[in-house]
């Protein structure tokens, strides 16, 4: 090894280290001015924030990979917005759930996580603007939707204003070392679900599985009970200083969940970006093809669709759409205003971002 030529390259990274912070505070600064501009009105701007982290990815020139630059922005953007005003978000706890995981993806560490007791908690307390933001699990690609979050859609004013895509990886988790003397495992329900068949395989028919509210909670109840194991994330084991027994213990390799943002405004065009709407049909034969002809006769794409029987009695069944564009584009708006022609339940639940990291 080259001492000489470790100096020079340390005395290198030195002076770039310089400039890199004399640049991060210039750009902070800018960023509080544009906090004076606002004056007080909204400071998070999600269609700004996708195009930074684009622009950083496609003019990225490596050896670094464009995931990795996005997600220094990321935080660079956090910290930058929390000098202009810290956000407050809330999430389905205890703390170290893959909500709260996907909350810092989307909002950086710069934003004040704030953990619920449940969905409903959290998204109470920013329609009653105790809190900024809601992030709120809609689908998982094993189980499907999270009928909770949908539920809820339908009568909260909150819109959605973004989206986080996060890969889940669980983890068999305990206090002791190896799997002898597991009696019981905790687990959320989906993550039982999602790890079934590690679970024949791999541990003995006789022990219980338990399903508690959260990973975070499984994780908890894990770490008081020596005969007991838990299926959660890595957020969870360091919560709670467990062993990983085993990791990636998903059935499915590509186990992946997607979260919304939801907060009270309406997001501006960002150029790559996604509406979801809820509509609902009477349940007669044809009346959902007949309902969405006006999506594809203009044009739309259709990214999602989920029905779920109706709660409200007036309807047989409400259906989830998320299409591509924004409904201040020409063809997305004539989609909607088609399809209010065709019911009388149309809901436009938001026009945001697509996921950039
Ligand atoms: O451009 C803005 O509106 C800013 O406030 C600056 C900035 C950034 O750091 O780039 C910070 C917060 C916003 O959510 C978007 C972008």
């Amino acid at each position: 090894m080259s001492e000489e030529l470790l100096k020079q390259h340390r005395d290198a990274i030195d002076a770039i280290d310089e400039t890199i912070l004399k640049l991060i505070n210039e750009r902070a600064s800018h960023a509080r001015e544009i906090g004076e501009i606002k004056g007080g009105g909204v400071i998070y701007r999600p269609e700004r924030e996708a195009q930074v982290l684009r622009r950083v990815k496609d003019h990225n020139p490596g050896p670094l990979p464009g995931e990795s630059v996005a997600r220094l922005f990321r935080e660079i953007m956090s910290e930058c917005l929390a000098l202009e005003k810290p956000l407050s978000v809330a999430y389905l706890g205890p703390e170290g759930t893959f909500t709260q995981l996907a909350a810092i993806k989307h909002f950086g560490h710069a934003a004040h996580t704030v953990a619920c007791s449940s969905i409903d908690e959290a998204f109470r307390l920013v329609e009653s603007r105790t809190l900024d933001y809601v992030v709120a699990p809609v689908e998982n690609s094993t189980e499907g939707a999270i009928g909770r979050t949908l539920d809820l859609m339908i009568s909260s004013p909150l819109k959605i204003c973004g989206e986080v895509v996060l890969r889940i990886h669980h983890h068999l988790l305990r206090g002791a070392e190896g799997t002898d003397g597991i009696r019981r495992v905790y687990a959320h329900a989906q993550a039982l679900a999602q790890c079934h068949e590690w679970l024949n395989k791999n541990l003995p028919a006789d022990v219980e599985r338990i399903s508690v509210a959260s990973n975070a909670e499984a994780a908890r109840l894990a770490s008081e009970d020596a005969s007991a194991a838990a299926i959660a994330g890595q957020a969870a084991a360091e919560r709670y200083s467990l062993n990983k027994i085993a990791e990636n213990i998903e059935d499915e390799p590509n186990n992946t969940t997607r979260f919304l943002v939801l907060g009270h405004q309406d997001v501006t065009p960002s150029g790559k970006d996604k509406t979801s709407i809820i509509v609902a049909a009477p349940n007669r034969p044809g009346a959902v093809h007949s309902l969405l002809a006006p999506v594809a006769d203009n044009g739309v794409s259709m990214t999602k669709f989920e029905s779920r029987p109706s709660r409200a009695g007036l309807w047989d069944y409400v259906f989830f759409i998320d299409m591509e564009g924004h409904r201040s584009e020409e063809h997305v708006a004539k989609a909607l205003e088609g399809l209010a022609e065709r019911t009388s339940f149309v809901k436009v639940l938001g026009s945001y971002p697509v996921a950039v990291i």
